[in-house]
């Protein structure tokens, strides 16, 4: 068995519950256990906190985590990390408040500056040769300028709402984060295999979901083009139709150029274009 911790409740828990459940393990949930065992998988899942969950994984009271880079990054334990997840991409960003002249970072010398992450901000002001004074608070970190608490704040932003709300305005990212699998560094060999069984089912879903089926039908004159256009794992599938000189393609299709490729397609003569979503792609 091997043990996995996930957040309990926050904006890694429901990506990190949909993420095992594509993988094809079955677990029953509910809001008051903090614990609960797959039914077809050798797993246990832990509901944590998600500042907790380094350290647990560093200390192997859990064998896996899943966190954002962020907490791992502010916790030193870079180390433990498997593989990026890519959700909850979101960034560590300065903010000041919105009327306040802003130029560089050197405006910041000598300020005092509200965060939950001092040692990712404290590393990256030294890194610009800033001088300023931190203040750690745990949550609620925007409040901070507006109750004169700190002249700025550095602070998880995604759509920047937060940062609207409240009169800020964003203007360094001091670091990049996504969602992080995390194991711990002295695994026994089968909990490794197990993880290993795990990492195979994440990759072939994530795999899945940056990929689409496509299908149409084109004209035989256009093939050479659709061809060139719907390369496809190995190499697109074409069969024939039943009306002459007309063909079906098959392919798959990265998410990010979809509507590029779409557009080229129809340009080249392909017609009735079904584009279907992939469960799991294995390469
Ligand atoms: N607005 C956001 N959009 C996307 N990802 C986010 C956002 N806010 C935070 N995250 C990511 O999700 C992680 C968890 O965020 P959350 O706000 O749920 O943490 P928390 O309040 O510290 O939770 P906990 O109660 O478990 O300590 C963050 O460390 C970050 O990696
Ligand atoms: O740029 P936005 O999309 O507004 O997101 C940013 C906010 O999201 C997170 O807090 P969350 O809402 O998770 O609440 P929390 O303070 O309880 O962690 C983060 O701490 C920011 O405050
Ligand atoms: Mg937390």
């Amino acid at each position: 068995m091997i043990r996995l911790a996930i957040q309990k409740s926050g904006r890694l828990s429901e990506d990190s519950l949909s993420l095992i459940r594509e993988c094809g393990i079955g677990f029953l949930s509910s809001t008051f256990k903090l614990k609960t065992e797959a039914t077809n998988f050798p797993l246990e899942i832990l509901f944590l906190r998600d500042d907790d969950i380094p350290g647990y994984v560093q200390d192997g009271v859990a064998d896996l985590g899943i966190v954002g880079q962020n907490v791992l990054v502010e916790a030193g334990l870079t180390s433990l990390q498997v593989e990026a997840l890519g959700f909850s991409k979101c960034r560590l960003s300065l903010a000041v408040p919105r009327g306040e002249a802003y130029n560089s970072v050197a405006d910041l010398q000598g300020k005092n500056i509200a965060t939950s992450y001092p040692q990712l901000l404290g590393s990256y002001l030294a890194g610009q040769g800033v001088q300023a004074q931190l203040h750690t608070i745990s949550g609620s970190v925007e409040i901070a300028p507006s109750i004169g608490l700190a002249d700025a704040i550095c602070d998880i932003v995604s759509s920047g709402s937060t940062l609207l709300g409240n009169g800020l305005r964003e203007v360094e990212t001091v670091f990049r984060s996504e969602a992080v699998l995390i194991a711990n560094q002295q695994l026994a060999p089968e909990k490794r295999e197990l993880l290993e069984q795990l990492q195979f089912r994440m990759q072939a879903v994530r795999r899945a979901r940056r990929n689409k089926y496509i299908l149409l039908n084109a004209p035989v004159s256009a093939l050479d083009a659709v061809k060139a256009l719907l390369p496809g794992i190995k190499s697109p599938t074409v069969t024939p139709l039943a009306e002459a000189g007309w063909v079906s393609v098959q392919s798959v299709v990265n998410e990010d150029d979809f509507w590029h490729i779409t557009d080229r397609l129809k340009a080249v003569g392909a017609e009735g274009i079904l584009v279907l979503p992939i469960e799991k792609m294995i390469s």
